[in-house]
């Protein structure tokens, strides 16, 4: 019998990154084969051309917010979807060559998102040392071990792997904050329901009074709660926006169906991103009874009795 070839996984690499701990919480030891990228957008474009299967990527942080390479990797481009939302609680070290001390420090290199998240912090260890940009955490940390760069904020695993030790513990501005990852693939099968999904899209509104208001009410009249929104440039020209968001409910359900449907007739372009079970350990909010599939049914199939005059 033929035998199924191993799911191959992208991630933002090279090892030792949050990324990669994201996929490991997920997906075994020796299950699938992982396939580091040098970026998010790399990582993405491996599953477009269909050399990974699956691409696992940074989405969001709770206190950074957005990664803007992977809203606008998903937004443009051809289509790919989410099958499942992945958190990871990050901490950071600043790690340097062991014998390196504070006062040799001359720039700490890092992802953006991990610099943002501890320039507090750095600025009272390293005052005035300059905090230099790389495409991940653990790719700062490997620049480092190559003599490219004086110190790295990493995970303490990234560290480790690539020989360097910690000149400080936990130098985050807020311990605890937490990153949500998303596994994206080609459009296929979509996740069953389980009865605590998510739903996510992006929609282009128009330049026009209320726009923005009659894309929410699609929600708000079906008893829908959104989880995350926020407004992207279309990069069309100022004024212009899409608005990435994250509803409760799988597409499945008839209540988001039907609001999907609706985004359609009043937004210049909807792209859908997936239907995937919850994983942040919330579930979602009850649904009111007019808004539940058989409400729906039921008011559809009276429909049917008028339009057959069966009044
Ligand atoms: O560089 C990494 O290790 C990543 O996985 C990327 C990333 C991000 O893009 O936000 C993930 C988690 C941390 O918030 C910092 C960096």
């Amino acid at each position: 019998m033929p035998q199924t070839p191993p799911t191959r996984f992208a991630y933002l690499g090279p090892e030792g990154t949050f990324a990669e701990a994201a996929l490991s919480s997920v997906v075994a030891p020796g299950e699938g084969v992982r396939q580091p990228a040098a970026s998010v957008p790399a990582a993405l474009a491996a599953v477009r051309a269909g050399e990974s299967d699956a691409a696992l990527v940074p989405l969001e942080n709770s206190v950074e917010g957005p990664v803007p390479a992977t809203m606008d990797g998903l937004s443009d481009g051809a289509p790919l979807v989410i099958t499942r939302e992945v958190f990871l609680t990050v901490a950071f070290v600043l790690a340097v060559r062991p014998g390196t001390r504070l006062a040799d420090v001359r720039g700490v290199v890092s992802h953006p998102h991990a610099l943002a998240q501890t320039a507090r912090t750095l600025a009272g260890l390293l005052p005035g040392v300059p905090a230099l940009p790389a495409s991940s955490t653990a790719g700062a940390a490997r620049a480092v071990a190559e003599g490219e760069h004086d110190a790295a904020v990493c995970a303490p695993i990234a560290a480790e792997r690539y020989g360097l030790v910690p000149l400080a513990d936990d130098v985050a501005d807020h311990p605890g904050a937490v990153t949500r990852f998303v596994l994206v693939a080609p459009p296929g099968a979509l996740p069953a329901p389980t009865g605590n999904d998510k739903t996510s899209l992006v929609a282009v509104v128009g330049d026009r009074t209320g726009a923005l208001l009659d894309l929410l009410a699609e929600f708000a009249v079906r008893g829908i709660s959104l989880t995350r929104i926020e407004s992207r440039p279309t990069r069309e020209r100022l004024g212009v926006y899409s608005f990435s968001l994250d509803c409760e409910g799988h597409v499945a359900d008839a209540r988001v169906g039907e609001a999907l449907a609706a985004l359609h007739r009043v937004c210049d372009d909807v792209r859908f991103l997936g239907s995937y079970p919850r994983d942040d350990g919330r579930t979602n909010r009850p649904v009111p009874d007019v808004a539940a599939d058989a409400a729906f049914a039921d008011a559809g199939a009276w429909l049917d009795r008028l339009r057959a005059g069966q009044v």
